[in-house]
């Protein structure tokens, strides 16, 4: 091997993300001249078991806090290490990394610096080869363009004036191709807008671009979802379903599910029925993270029972991390786990993650974070893993759009070779609308106390 693909320069500088806090930037330069800069994201709704990242000051503090000790890390311990590895050797790049930091939680280095230099090696190493990062990381069978879930509506700790429900996505799983999809998401989320419009319900935004109005209930951002779905001209269901993520553990205290929307106080086993009661109304066909991240008796049960009809999907339960997947796989927990690079730290044990799910027969959906930058890496990597399902955002607002757009350019350069997941990335989806979804809205007045005061 030549000196061409030998690191030689490695640098880090501090960013703003889509929230306006730091975050940081790594490049990485090769002998041959290739230079590779990568963007680490943030998330608000964290799991307690993720990946440490690195922030001045309070490392539980995230809000306005700096990277700078991050980028020290970079430039300081991590740079000295790589200089001189080959970029396209991942594998032993991620094992010097994890030496490095030498924690199982990475709390020395930070995931987020770890992420920023694991990442910012495979970029370098794959257009050092002159190959896309999804061609590179996913080998000759990369193909599959993953159904888009579209964030439309933000609640919880995105949009605190919205719902309890931090998400409520669209799943175009009816579109014959991506860019199909897109579009579908596209018009439903400016239909969207106009429901709320009419009814003189605020339509400013949370953290990732999706509409955060006060409305009179839970259930009622599923009533207005499905009147936007019909407006746009869609069938709810067979051409667009609906995901959730609750994000439970952010209203979880004490083993009790608080739902202030709907003044309500839920057991473990009233929060199911919840669930169950909404998945036989609405076409719902993912429930990510439906209860708190220490309740494994809980997710096995709502598996046991919901499981067949709708993918169970655990982000703060399993935080990218193989052991924490390993219990679910062992005990009947979810059918599908949250991929976030971040949680993890490197490139490789993200890989080995997504890899460990897919051999059990779990689904995989490819995520970015609430606190987002430009960087288009999880569209690769969903393309990587042919996993059939990214959650990014909004069809709206640059950082979200970005990986949305990123997948455009995929499929185009796949050309007839592109396959579209659709239905087949949801084997439950058959099950789930078999027996027909009966909706009936279940609050009369939804717009009540949504007004914004400064209209008629
Ligand atoms: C994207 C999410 O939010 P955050 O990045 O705040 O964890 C999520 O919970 O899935
Ligand atoms: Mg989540």
């Amino acid at each position: 091997m030549t000196n061409a693909r030998r690191i030689s320069v490695v640098t880090a500088q501090e960013i703003l993300d889509s929230r306006g806090y730091p975050t940081l930037e790594v490049s990485i330069g090769l002998g041959d001249g290739t230079v590779a800069t990568v963007a680490v994201p943030a998330g608000a709704s964290t799991g307690k078991h993720e990946a440490r990242e690195s922030r001045d000051g309070d490392p539980n503090r995230y809000e306005g806090k700096g990277v700078l000790h991050a980028i020290e890390n970079v430039t300081g311990i991590i740079a000295p290490a790589l200089t001189g590895m080959p970029a396209d050797d991942q594998s032993v790049i991620d094992a010097t990394l994890l030496a490095l930091d030498g924690t199982e939680f990475k709390e020395r280095l930070g995931a987020n610096a770890i992420l920023g230099a694991s990442l910012a090696c495979a970029r370098a190493a794959a257009a050092s080869h002159g190959v896309d990062l999804y061609r590179y990381l996913g080998g000759i069978e990369a193909h599959v363009l993953p159904v888009p879930m579209l964030n439309v509506l933000n609640g919880g700790k995105h949009a605190p004036d919205g719902s309890d429900i931090q998400e409520f996505k669209l799943i175009p799983v009816g579109a014959p191709t991506f860019r199909e999809a897109l579009r579908f998401g596209a018009e439903t989320y400016h239909a969207l807008r106009d429901v709320l419009h009419d009814a003189g319900a605020p339509t400013t935004v949370g953290d990732e671009g999706g509409f955060a109005p006060a409305l009179t209930s839970n259930a009622a951002y599923l009533d207005v979802i499905m009147q936007a779905i019909e407006r746009a001209g869609y069938r709810p269901g067979e051409q667009i379903a609906i995901g959730l993520d609750p994000a439970a553990t952010t209203f979880c205290e004490q083993r009790f599910y608080h739902l202030q929307r709907d003044a309500r106080t839920l057991s473990t086993g009233e929060m199911i029925d919840y669930w169950a009661d909404w998945t036989r109304r609405y076409p719902i066909i993912s429930l990510e993270d439906p209860l708190a991240e220490d309740d494994w008796d809980g997710f096995q049960r709502i598996t046991s029972r919901l499981g067949k009809q709708v993918q169970i999907i655990g982000d703060d339960l399993f935080v990218t991390n193989r052991k924490f997947l390993q219990r679910g796989i062992d005990t009947g927990c979810c059918t599908g786990i949250l991929i976030k690079p971040n949680q993890i730290g490197t490139i490789s044990e993200t890989l080995e993650t997504a890899r460990m799910a897919q051999r059990a027969g779990y689904a995989c959906l490819v995520s970015h974070r609430s606190g987002e930058t430009q960087d288009t890496s999880i569209a690769d990597l969903a393309v990587a893993l042919n996993c059939g399902q990214i959650k990014a955002g909004a069809p709206a607002r640059g950082e979200r759009v970005a990986k949305y757009n990123r997948l455009l350019h995929i499929e185009r350069a796949l050309g007839e070779n592109a396959v579209f997941a659709g239905k087949t990335a949801f084997p439950q989806l058959r099950q789930s609308l078999a027996g027909g979804i009966h909706h009936e809205r279940l609050s009369s007045d939804i717009f009540h106390g949504a007004r914004s005061p400064s209209r008629p």
